[in-house]
């Protein structure tokens, strides 16, 4: 039976009027194998070669097994239940199944091929034919963190007549706008929030996904390129490769992309060079570490801890046992603020001598860190606490140090003697190579896919989307949770077209804030009533007087700057209070930078749940334990988990 030609086999079951008989356990055993073929991750790959999708291959086997079984005949049916549920029996099987999927569904296979052209992303090097009509030259500056590879890569910037930077945030964006135009060379800056467009200008600053790719440039920078690999925004990163029109790109980074971008040079047939940098001097580790007391920390102190909460803590402690006073840097505060707290700490002309941060200080700020001091090296990543990744930790302990301050050589600890091997251990570990970057379909290819699928609505387009995309081995498709969410949020909101949603749907929001939420709810309901959105928000009217007042500071300041970005997004009419969004977004931030420099209070959460309760300790904060600590607590409860 095994050596009988499939179409033959398939041919007689078609002929065959109706089934033998046969024993009820050799029926259970058929039905067993006709199971174990349905969950079958090999045969349902296989295929989507003649176009049976994932969705419907169930349904499709389903149909199979009534043909087989309606037919069956009493060889056939022995030889399967000798082969009993296994991989051979689905190997068997599949030829068959494949003749009879040509035969009953050519309908849904012609419908699956459409979709799935429509959903190809292959070949992505192709959608830029402007750029592939160019000879680029790529400079790749690659080196760790404090290498000089920005400033290389900005002299280039500086010479041309026409340029731009891209940069991941819009700190660093502001930061080359400033430094440009105080150098003498107009530059304008361009990011979601903001255009401010310098008369004369020739250079622009822009956020990665502000990047055009129809401007001709003569030089163009892209800042942390390895963030090509970044799960969620990497698309932008390998858009701006691909697509930016200039004869010279400079790309920075880490040397985790370089092979990648290697190979995306050769299919591009741009040609590279390759610049490495080293730090102008190495980072140093102290191994005598704090000895788990805040007390020892140093005028030029940066200490990095991994939660809002743990930073507040800190500083309490700090100014409570000592006389440093802190600055604080972190992901929810405005680029703003941010500086603001980056340069009362750099001054020298004032108390705030220690800084405490989060992994927000890895990127952007032009900090002047004598020693780099890690809290802790473990982060509650949404689910568990788990270890900070080693390319996390390098890249924060390599900001310590910096060319031509007060520290050129920079140090490195932890506050726990415990957790200094991990610390050795993340700067020891070379830089992981990345195998793949991001990708995200444009407007117009979402758009083609859905005229495909006309009764389904945005949030479904987008799953089909995913799950039908076809990719090169190069390339992943980027997690888009955030979009996921803003789009069923968005479902039932009329007025909007396809294009409102898939826009509406980048807005900077923190799904994770129901008042955030709420606003952009309110704003794409406006939008699609075609009611000019309000503000609708009050001004506090000082600074925050604890930490309820603070996070409320936050909250409403990333309000305004989804204001402003919708903005600029969509038209005047719709969103006509740009310029009051933008002064309050200022005085906010002002009235932030002067709550940080007062805060002497113990942090709240916007949502504790789930979180892992810290300890207290004597001295009125809340050590964490070394990450050494917590696994050998772990493994001991898991031991006696599983003596249970
Ligand atoms: N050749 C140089 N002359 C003077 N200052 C320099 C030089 N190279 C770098 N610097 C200074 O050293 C600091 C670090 O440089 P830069 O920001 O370019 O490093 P980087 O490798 O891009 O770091 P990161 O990985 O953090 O982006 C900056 O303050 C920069 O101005
Ligand atoms: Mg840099």
């Amino acid at each position: 039976m095994a050596l009988c030609d499939p179409i033959e086999l398939y041919r007689e079951l078609r002929m065959a009027e109706k089934n033998d008989q046969m024993r009820r356990s050799d029926w259970e055993t058929i039905q067993d194998v006709f199971s174990y073929f349905a969950n079958s991750g090999w045969a349902a790959n296989q295929a989507l070669a003649f176009y049976i999708g994932m969705s419907f291959f169930p349904t499709a086997v389903q149909k199979f097994r009534k043909f087989v079984l309606d037919k069956c005949s009493a060889d056939l049916g022995l030889y399967l239940v000798s082969l009993g549920p296994c991989d051979d029996a689905v190997r068997f099987l599949f030829p068959i199944f494949a003749e009879y999927c040509l035969e009953e569904f050519t309908d849904e296979m012609k419908s699956f091929e459409a979709m799935i052209s429509k959903a190809d992303l292959t070949k992505p090097h192709t959608w830029f034919p402007f750029a592939r009509a160019m000879k680029r030259r790529i400079v790749y500056h690659c080196g760790p963190t404090n290498s000089g590879k920005t400033y290389e890569a900005l002299q280039r910037f500086k010479e041309a007549k026409k340029g731009i930077y891209c940069g991941p945030l819009r700190l660093l964006a502001m930061e080359v706008f400033d430094k440009m135009n105080s150098h003498g060379v107009y530059c304008s800056l361009l990011t979601g929030q903001e255009k401010k467009r310098v008369p004369f200008a020739n250079h622009v600053a822009c956020t990665i996904e502000m990047v055009s790719v129809d401007e001709m440039y003569d030089v163009a920078v892209i800042d942390e390129i390895q963030m090509m690999a970044d799960a969620t925004r990497g698309f932008a990163w390998t858009r701006a490769l691909l697509g930016v029109k200039a004869d010279e790109i400079h790309l920075c980074g880490d040397p985790s992309v370089l092979d990648i971008v290697r190979k995306i040079c050769a299919e591009t047939g741009d040609e590279l060079e390759v610049h490495h940098c080293e730090r102008f001097k190495k980072l140093e580790v102290e191994a005598k570490t704090l000895l788990g007391d805040l007390k020892n920390v140093k005028s030029g102190d940066c200490v990095v801890a991994f939660s809002r909460r743990e930073i507040f803590e800190v500083k309490l402690a700090i100014e409570k046992n000592t006389n440093h006073r802190c600055c604080v840097i972190y992901g929810a505060l405005p680029p703003e603020t941010r500086r603001q707290q980056a340069n009362l700490f750099n001054d020298q002309d004032n108390e705030f001598d220690v800084l405490v941060a989060s992994d927000a200080v890895g990127m952007g700020l032009n900090l002047n860190i004598r020693r780099v001091v890690f809290y802790n090296l473990s982060k509650y990543n949404g689910d568990k606490v788990v270890p900070v990744p080693a390319t996390q930790v390098k890249q924060i302990a390599g900001r310590a140090g910096r060319r031509g301050s007060r520290f050129p050589v920079g140090l490195t600890t932890t506050l726990q003697l415990d957790d200094l091997a991990y610390l050795i251990e993340c700067l020891k570990q070379p830089f992981d190579e990345v195998k793949k970057v991001g990708l995200f379909p444009f407007f117009e290819q979402v758009e083609s896919f859905a005229a495909q699928l006309p009764d389904l609505n945005f949030p479904k387009i987008l799953a089909k989307f995913a799950e039908s995309c076809r990719l090169d081995g190069m390339y992943f498709f980027c997690k888009h949770d955030h979009i996921k969410k803003v789009a069923n949020m968005l479902e039932k909101v009329k007025g909007l077209s396809l294009q409102d949603r898939f826009n509406f749907c980048f807005a900077p929001t923190n799904i994770r804030d129901p008042k955030s939420m709420y606003h952009l709810l309110r704003f794409a309901s406006d939008y699609g009533q075609k009611v000019p959105a309000s503000i609708a928000m009050g001004m506090p009217k000082g600074s925050a007087r604890n930490d309820t007042e603070l996070l409320d500071l936050e909250t409403k300041h990333q309000v305004l700057s989804m204001y402003l970005w919708l903005s600029h997004q969509f038209d005047y009419e719709s969103f006509p209070h740009g310029k009051k969004a933008e002064a309050m977004a200022t005085d906010i931030a002002d009235l932030l930078g002067q709550s940080l420099t007062k805060a002497n209070w113990k942090p709240e959460t916007r949502q504790s749940a789930g979180k892992p309760k810290p300890r207290k300790n004597e001295d009125g904060y809340d050590r964490p334990k070394s990450l050494i600590t917590s696994y050998k607590e772990e493994k001991a409860g898991e031991k006696q988990g599983a003596g249970n």
